[in-house]
Formats: structure tokens, sequence, C-alpha cells
């Protein structure tokens, strides 16, 4: 039987058609025609469960690259097509045998035959001109047809002499087609979208004899129980080529929805290496892409994994994705599953593991804060697992913390920075305080979020005006003392003082000479205004217009003292303005030009020291 035509085109699908290959790469064509070389083995598989006359083979894909003739042939020994078949699924364009064939036999297939829209056979002439089929259907009796067709839309069909049931896709390449001298790159793109098929598939060029592509028995895909972990290893290192281990890893299932998978959690050496990770999304062992942002929480990729989804259509640009309801809410639902099985996973090595945990946590630090600002179910549970290390070097969580001593009532104090605060952090040790680090850039952030969730909860900086420890007292009787004290001090510091407001107290701490407090509210604004640009980091006016602060002195301190008691000018002159720039220092906030001025002080004091021995 001979006959001629021009394809015809089933309109509804069209535009899903031109959607989807405006975003396409040419490697597309080997996802597409392997899909429907892997539907037709899973189409024969299905009808063999009721029909047990059909002849049982093990399903197999083979791609073949012939430089010699310039043929690129996908075969497969699946359900084939008979010539009516060819006729309807073939020469009308956008119509799917796919979806006809589950409709038909009542469902069957349905969870894993890919076919969709009935366009996916032509994106074959984006490699080629010229595309033959040669095809023979399962049923009985059928004879073998050969199919051609140019890019022009004409097209032949005649009987062949095929004899095996299945179907060959052969493109016809012109001698300029890159894969001709480069069959690497049909292998990678075999390997790349189907790595995790089932079924067998095999490549042959020259390079390649016969070499299987595919692994069908991926790790994740076994019991967990079963799992060696240093395969598992192996694997992740391989697979995300990375050179360090994962720190540990989930390996879910959730059977409602289809969805299995793995994630790793990476070495990010402490929070210094590369922050995000690469989520591998598949569809029934078919490659779909990475981190697709509708079913992957943000939080998520920033580590690495694999998810597999049993029923999310085969797309090609992931805007294609959000086109219909249904997938709309099967993404959001992925969506959840994933958020619920991290917050649940790492709950639980809180719960059970703390050691781990804590172990864990320099390189967990920035993803789980990161999940509790994005992810609300993630944010539901983990908030109150977020650690912090105290200044004393253990791991809480900020209610533990407050737990520990009702004398903080509700107040966080907490040190941004562990060296520039040292000196706070030393007073606080001394007064048999304590205080978290949050040194994260994250963590402020983290703070104003918790703030927000927890308003009885307040966070103080340590250098600030913490009523408990710099308030201080004055007697009646000091007043005077006090009054002239400020007055030397006020007459020493000229106007370096600045904005700066001056407060004589009595600490209980003697050891205390000198320090700067910082109102909390303003430096945040500060602190604000330079994230955002507003403020240069190195312009010290700017920031002291903006901040409140205060110069503390000691009376009970014995420097001080001998400053109220001196009557000698330069000296008081001398130890007023060292202390005030040792006051700066510890803050980080002495200015460049007064730097050259504390080392000529300094010089002198130790000349002085050395002349009175
Ligand atoms: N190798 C094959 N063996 C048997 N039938 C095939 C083969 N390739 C294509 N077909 C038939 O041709 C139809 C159209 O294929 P095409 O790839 O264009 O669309 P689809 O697979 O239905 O959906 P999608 O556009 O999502 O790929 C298929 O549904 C199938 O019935």
């Amino acid at each position: 039987m001979n006959r001629n035509g021009v394809l015809s085109i089933e309109s509804k699908n069209i535009f899903t058609i031109l959607k989807q290959w405006l975003y396409t790469k040419q490697d597309i064509v080997f996802r597409e025609l392997i899909s429907n070389a892997l539907d037709a083995i899973e189409k024969l598989t299905q009808l063999r469960n009721t029909d047990e006359s059909i002849a049982w083979a093990e399903g197999k894909v083979l791609v073949r690259l012939e430089p010699e003739s310039k043929k690129l042939i996908i075969s497969d020994n699946g359900i084939g097509m008979d010539i009516e078949e060819v006729d309807k699924y073939i020469n009308q364009i956008a119509f799917s045998g796919a979806t006809e064939f589950i409709n038909q036999h009542n469902q069957a297939g349905k969870d894993t035959i890919i076919g969709h829209f009935g366009v996916g056979f032509y994106s074959a002439f984006m490699l080629s001109d010229h595309v033959a089929i040669e095809t023979k259907s399962y049923k009985k009796n059928s004879t073998a047809v050969r199919w051609n067709c140019m890019s022009d839309m004409s097209f032949s069909m005649c009987d062949c002499d095929r004899t095996e049931v299945g179907t060959d896709v052969i493109l016809y390449l012109d001698e300029n087609n890159l894969y001709l001298k480069k069959p690497d790159l049909i292998y990678e793109s075999i390997k790349k979208y189907f790595i995790f098929s089932k079924t067998a598939i095999y490549f042959e060029a020259p390079g390649y004899d016969h070499v299987l592509v595919n692994n069908p028995y991926p790790l994740w895909r076994q019991p967990k129980e079963s799992i060696n972990p240093t395969d598992m290893n192996t694997f992740y290192r391989e697979f995300f080529d990375d050179v360090c281990d994962p720190l540990f890893w989930i390996q879910f299932e959730i059977i409602d929805i289809g969805v299995r998978g793995i994630l790793f959690f990476r070495d990010t050496k402490n929070g210094t290496e590369e922050i995000d990770g690469k989520i591998k999304v598949y569809n029934r062992g078919v490659y779909v892409g990475d981190n697709i942002r509708e079913i992957i929480p943000k939080f998520v990729n920033l580590q690495s994994g694999i998810i597999e989804c049993d029923y999310l259509p085969l797309v090609v640009s992931r805007s294609t994705i959000r086109e219909d309801k249904q997938n709309d809410d099967m993404c959001e639902l992925i969506y959840e599953c994933l958020s619920q099985e991290v917050t649940i996973a790492l709950n639980d090595m809180f719960q059970k593991r703390r050691e781990a945990y804590e172990a864990h946590w320099p390189n967990l630090n920035a993803f789980v804060k990161y999940g509790v600002l994005q992810d609300k179910i993630f944010a539901s549970v983990m908030m109150r697992k977020v650690v912090f290390k105290d200044i004393y070097g253990r791991y809480q969580t900020i209610q533990e913390y407050l737990d520990a001593d009702n004398s903080h009532s509700n107040t966080v104090y907490y040190a941004s920075d562990e060296i520039d605060q040292a000196h706070y952090i030393e007073i606080f040790k001394k007064c048999g305080l304590n205080a978290l680090l949050f040194d994260h850039v994250i963590d402020q952030p983290f703070m104003r979020r918790y703030e927000v969730v927890h308003p009885n909860i307040k966070f103080i900086r340590i250098d600030s005006n913490i009523k408990s420890l710099f308030d201080g007292c004055l007697e009646e009787n000091d007043k005077p003392k006090a009054d002239m004290l400020a007055e030397k001090i006020r007459k020493a510091l000229g106007d370096r003082l600045g904005t700066m407001e001056l407060k004589v107290t009595r600490l209980e701490h003697d050891s205390i000479s000198t320090l700067i407090i910082n109102d909390e509210i303003s430096r945040r604004m500060v602190d604000m205004l330079e994230i955002y640009g507003f403020i240069n980091p190195t312009d010290f006016s700017a920031k002291e217009k903006q901040a409140k602060r205060t110069f503390l002195v000691n009376m009970n301190n014995e420097i001080v003292r001998f400053i109220l008691e001196s009557a000698h000018e330069s000296v008081i002159n001398t130890i007023v303005n060292q202390l005030f720039d040792l006051s700066l220092m510890s803050q980080q906030s002495l200015r460049p030009e007064d730097v050259e001025q504390f080392i000529i002080r300094s010089e002198a004091i130790l000349a002085s020291y050395i002349h009175n021995q």
C-alpha cells in the first residue's frame, strides 16, 4: 500500500506546541523521541498484563548514530503502530495517541505514560529535514509500515519488511550536523534526561559500543535500610560534582501524591562555600529541570537533591507548569510536602539527636534561618529550634537562654561581633551575665522576625544602655564631685564629645573606667542605613549624627578618681583623651584621623612610664 499526503494539524494544541518550542534547546529531541519509545514499551507492558498471548520481551531502547549513512535511529521494542495509527497519531500533528490510549484502555498507564500534547515527535525536525518511521504493531497479522516525511510537511507511507514488533524513528542528518561529529553530546543528552529511566537505554556510536546509558536502580530509590552510607556518599559526590561528602541526607516517599526523592545537606565549610545547591526534578524518571520554583521551596534550593514526581506534566519550560489549575494544585501540594519533609527531619534531629544537630549547625545555620524567614510551614516549627552560641561557647535556643536566667525578664542580650565587642563580652562575663552571638548576616533579619512573632521579647546588643549593668547609682553627696568630674572631662575632650551624652556614675565593677554605650533603637537605625547604602560605613560623622551614644564614666575606678583629684591639667588631658580613644576603639569607632594622636599619646605615656622606673 502506498500513500502520499500533507500533514494536518489539530489546532487546539498548537499554542502549547509553539510555547514549548519557543524555549527549547535542540537536545529536547532526544527527550521527546526517547519518551515516545519508553511510552510505547510501557503501553505494551500494560496490555500484556491483561492479554497473556502477547509475547514478552524485556523493554529496551537503542539510540544508534551511523556516521557513514548520516542516520540517527531511535529504536524501541514497544507497542508499534499499524498504518491507521500512523495516519492518526503521526499525520495529524498535535493529536496525542498517549491521551487516546489512556482513555481507550480505562486509564491503564495513566501514571506511567508521559505523552501529553501530541507534539513531541515533531521536534525531530529541529535536527533533520528528513524523518522516517519504520514500525510494526503488536497486533496479530499487522503489516509493518514505513513513513517518510520532509520538513515541508509532505509525507509518504508504504508497507515495509520489518519483522519485529516496535518502532525505529530515523533522522537523516545533514552532513554539517554537530551530532555527527560529536556523539558525546548525544550520550550526555540521553544521560541528562534519562539517567533514572527504569527501562534500559543503550547507545551505539563511534566510541560507544552498545553502552547502557541509564541507571535503572539508583541508590535513592532503594529501601533506606539497604543503603550503604559510603555508596550514598559516592553517588552524591559523582552526581552533584562535589568534592565533599554530604553532611547527611533525607530520603522520602509521599505515596499519595507520587513524590519520592532524596535531599542531601551540603557541607558548605561552615557557610563559607557557595550557598546555592541544585535540586533536580524528574517526572517518572525523565529529567524536567533544576530548582523549579513552582514545586521546590526556595530555601530547599540551598541544598542538593533529586525529586521525582509521578504526576507532573513533562514540560519544556517552567512557565508552562502553571498553565492549568490542576497542575497548579499539584505543584502546591508537592511544595508543601517538601517543606514538611525537611521540617520533620530537622525537628527530629533537634529533638532526638541534639549533639548531631549542634555539630552540623555551622553548616545548617544560614539554611535553617533562611527557611524560617521564607517558609511558613518550616517557620512554624523551626523558629524555636534555631540555636545560637552564647558567650561561653554553648549552643542555646532563644527560649533556653531566657529560661536559664529569669533576671533577663524577656530580654535577649546579644553580641553581633565577638571581636568588636570583646570588651563588653568581658564585662558581661565579669558580671556573671550571658549573651547570645548574633554574628551572621542573616541574624539581624531573623531577630526582627522573631520580635514580630514574639512581641514580648526584646533584643538588646551588649554595648547598649543596659540598665541593670550601666545605670549605676550616685548618692546625693556624690553630685558635686560628679559635676566637677564631668566639667574636667568636657574641658579635656573639647568638641570631641560631639553629640555624645556624658554620664558620670558609680558602677559596681570598679575595673571599668569608661565605656561608650549605644541606644539600641538608634543604633539599629544606623545599621539599616548602612546596609541600604544611605550611610557609608567609613563616614563616622554621619554615623555619629544618627546614633545616640553615651560616654559613661565610672567614679569607682581608680583612674577616674585620679582625674577627679588631680589638678594637673595636661595629665588630665592625656588620660581623659586616652580613655576616650580606648572606649571608641572597643566599639571600632575611633576615627582614622584620631589614630595618629592616639599613637603619639600612647608613646608619650610609655616614655613617661620608663622615665619613672
Ligand atoms: N515510538 C513510538 N511507538 C509507538 N507509537 C508512537 C511512537 N512515537 C510516537 N508514537 C505515537 O504518536 C503519538 C504522537 O507522539 P508525540 O510525541 O507527537 O505526542 P505525545 O507523545 O502523545 O505527547 P507529547 O507532545 O507530550 O510528546 C503518540 O502519542 C503515540 O501514539
